[in-house]
């Protein structure tokens, strides 16, 4: 497939960076960062906890740290060095080095097999209070590395710290720490984290979720485990089963803590939680990209009052990713299908792409019309959820299709774009599915699909602070001139061999065609590039072989109603009817709708027998009113055609464009709901 360049504020849109990079990327920030008094990283009104009696972590003084340890390190600056650098150097640029932190050798061997030789922010930032024996909530944005950041000092505790005489070895020991995640494939991921760098430490992990037989995991927890990663359904069932003591336990986690909690999981929570024997006794984390003040509440339960709060986020505005390109285009439901595969050519660079749909029928629907594409979601049997997973991030195939069960903490390499089929329904799983990509210093694109008629994009805008970039579908011509060049690049290529056996077919051609050299050569070099035809797109619906028109009368126009009266003035009923999508534009002066390509005339010339009338295709899409802004509420009762039904009265809901049934409304409050409350 053709990728398209295009224009990208993002610094870097292609290439990916190099891990020595990425660390330097994510390193300068710390050097701002710890210049900011601590207050400012906490005084945020939705920020957690600013009037709580929690401590904020001032930042680790790595200047002061580096003096004190300048000796011991000169040895390992030559090791820091990046290529142009020199060992002096290096200690400057890379305050948050491994080394500068209290990790022992094995795990320092471990990181640094693994790409890792300096820590992350959030990690920098929360390491001595994690080993020093602290509560913490800690926050950073999506992909920041908030995993290791709970890992390494509970790591460390137990082998070299405060957990170590505390910690309970030998034959069937019980666990001494607990990780809660919200979805199973995110508890795998951290398991196997767990795994790579504690089992270099010689500590055992098991992971506990719902879907895989118990019998393996009862084994595995009769022969003894020190951490227990899990969701909370599963581990609650071992629990009530008699197969697992918390009795002992120094550490408890709760990664995307918001997510488990909005999912409906806190009474699982509070009970599994409460299996320890001496609260005092036990150092509880929490973890999410996102924490909305509600979570507040419900962590005064299981954090101690003098717990420490570490949030890179904070009075912040934007809260979803700075390494993201964040780009809506309008696109109706009926169109997604048809659109999707041109916003993978011209926006993955070839990478990865995981599409988000609202819910599971719509995923498989569209992951079976799509090319190399699967989808995962709920009702998928938990072991084709980790074939899936495992050919997607192996590279098997290039497009997964699934819903929130994927957009939470996932981290799958070379995912370059993340499709949203339509905006969701909080800010939260914005900020957290548009991080799926853009992870560890890299770069990607989100592209979120809009209906302008439903959507009401201005209130993910606001509340996660990304300045979205309007663009309009790409258009199938510049998609094919790409695909030409391509083709073009190729045919050179081709040997002189062929020339001879071609050439008196070529020559037939040429003279019996009617057609110019060139304009021979344009269609042979259209087949080569797989097209036989071009169609248009609209602007205002992506649809294929449509045109999107303005019409304005020379004063305001209030309602949809009054469009289509004055279309009436000069087209037959029919032509009315067939318009799709009406809208209001932002100004109130006209509106814009979609026409069959093949009408276009008919509307065109008819506005002639209007007085006031202009009819114009529009170039590139007004600013839309969006459904908060439209007057008399009559846009959600379908549209015409390709939104299914007649303007007024018509098929009532919103369609998704693939059917299906929806997942329960979270909603604001988290109390009191079941378990289960949403399931993907
Ligand atoms: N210090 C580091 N140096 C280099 N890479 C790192 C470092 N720490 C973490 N990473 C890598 O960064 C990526 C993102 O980390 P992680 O998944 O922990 O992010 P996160 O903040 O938890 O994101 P999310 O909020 O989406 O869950 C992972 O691939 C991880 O291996």
């Amino acid at each position: 497939m053709p990728s398209i360049a295009v224009p990208s504020p993002v610094s870097e849109p292609k290439s990916k960076v190099k891990k020595n990079k990425i660390s330097e990327a994510l390193l300068k920030p710390e050097i701002t960062d710890k210049k900011r008094k601590a207050s400012e990283l906490l005084k945020d009104d939705d920020a957690f906890d600013s009037e709580t009696s929690s401590e904020l972590v001032e930042p680790v003084d790595l200047k002061d740290k580096n003096n004190k340890e300048k000796k011991k390190k000169k040895a390992k600056k030559a090791k820091l060095s990046t290529d142009d650098d020199d060992g002096e150097e290096a200690v400057e640029e890379f305050p948050n080095a491994v080394s500068n932190f209290r990790i022992s050798d094995k795990l320092r061997e471990k990181l640094k097999e693994n790409g890792i030789e300096a820590l992350f922010p959030i990690q920098a930032m929360t390491f001595d209070t994690i080993l020093d024996g602290s509560d913490l909530v800690g926050r950073a944005r999506t992909g920041q590395g908030k995993t290791l950041a709970f890992v390494l000092p509970i790591l460390e505790s137990l082998i070299n710290g405060p957990a170590k005489s505390l910690r309970k070895t030998g034959y069937a020991r019980p666990p001494s720490v607990l990780v809660l995640l919200p979805t199973r494939e995110l508890a795998n991921q951290v398991f196997k984290d767990f795994e790579i760098y504690g089992g270099a430490m010689g500590l055992i992990s098991c992971c506990l979720y719902g879907g895989a037989p118990y019998a393996a995991q009862e084994n595995r927890l009769k022969r003894g485990v020190d951490i227990v990663i899990g969701t909370p359904g599963r581990v609650k069932d071992h629990i009530e089963r008699g197969n697992i003591d918390f009795s002992s336990l120094k550490f408890r986690v709760l990664d995307e803590a918001d997510e488990m909690l909005r999912m409906g999981f806190v009474e699982d929570v509070e009970l599994i939680l409460g299996k320890v024997e001496d609260a005092n006794k036990v150092q509880t984390l929490l973890f999410s990209a996102t924490l909305p003040s509600w979570v507040k509440d419900i962590s005064k339960r299981f954090l101690k009052p003098n717990k420490k709060t570490v949030d890179l986020v904070g009075n912040e505005k934007m809260k979803a990713s700075m390494n993201v390109r964040h780009i809506v285009i309008p696109c109706s439901s009926s169109a997604r299908a048809q659109l999707i595969p041109d916003v993978i050519r011209c926006y993955s660079s070839g990478g990865r792409t995981i599409i988000f749909t609202e819910t599971k029928e719509s995923a498989s629907q569209l992951a079976g019309l799509l090319p190399e594409a699967r989808p995962l979601h709920g009702d998928i049997q938990q072991s084709q959820r980790e074939v899936t997973l495992s050919g997607f991030r192996t590279g098997k195939f290039t497009t997964l299709v699934a819903t929130n069960v994927a957009a939470r903490g996932l981290d799958i390499n070379d995912v370059q774009l993340i499709i949203q089929c339509e905006p969701p329904r909080d800010v939260e799983a914005y900020i957290h599915r548009s991080g799926r990509t853009g992870r560890a210093g890299n770069t990607g694109v989100a592209v979120m699909l809009f209906d302008p008629r439903r959507s009401n994009i201005s209130k993910i805008e606001k509340e996660s602070g990304v300045k979205f970039e309007h663009l309009s579908a790409p258009q199938p011509c510049d998609i094919a001139k790409a695909a030409g060049a391509e083709a073009a690049e190729t045919i050179i290529q081709i040997s002189d061999s062929v020339i001879p056996v071609f050439k008196s077919a070529a020559e037939d051609l040429l003279n019996t065609s009617g057609l110019s050299p060139i304009d021979l050569l344009s269609k042979a070099l259209a087949k080569a590039a797989g097209y036989t035809e071009i169609k248009s797109r609209s602007l205002l619906n992506s649809l294929e072989d449509h045109v999107t028109l303005l019409l304005e009368t020379g004063r305001p126009i209030y309602t949809p109603s009054f469009a289509f009266g004055v279309l009436r003035r000069f087209l037959p009923e029919e032509k009315v009817e067939s318009v799709k999508g009406l809208t209001l534009t932002a100004d109130g002066k006209g509106v814009v709708f979609d026409v069959s390509a093949e009408d276009l005339d008919t509307f065109l010339n008819g506005q002639e027998n209007a007085a006031n009338v202009s009819l114009e295709v529009v170039k590139s899409l007004p600013r839309l009113q969006e459904r908060e802004q439209s007057r008399g509420g009559r846009f959600g009762g379908g549209g015409h055609g390709g939104y299914g039904g007649r303007f007024s009265g018509g098929r009532g809901g919103r369609g998704d464009g693939f059917s299906g049934q929806r997942y329960g409304r979270p909603g604001g409050s988290v109390g009191g709901r079941g378990r289960g409350g949403r399931r993907w």
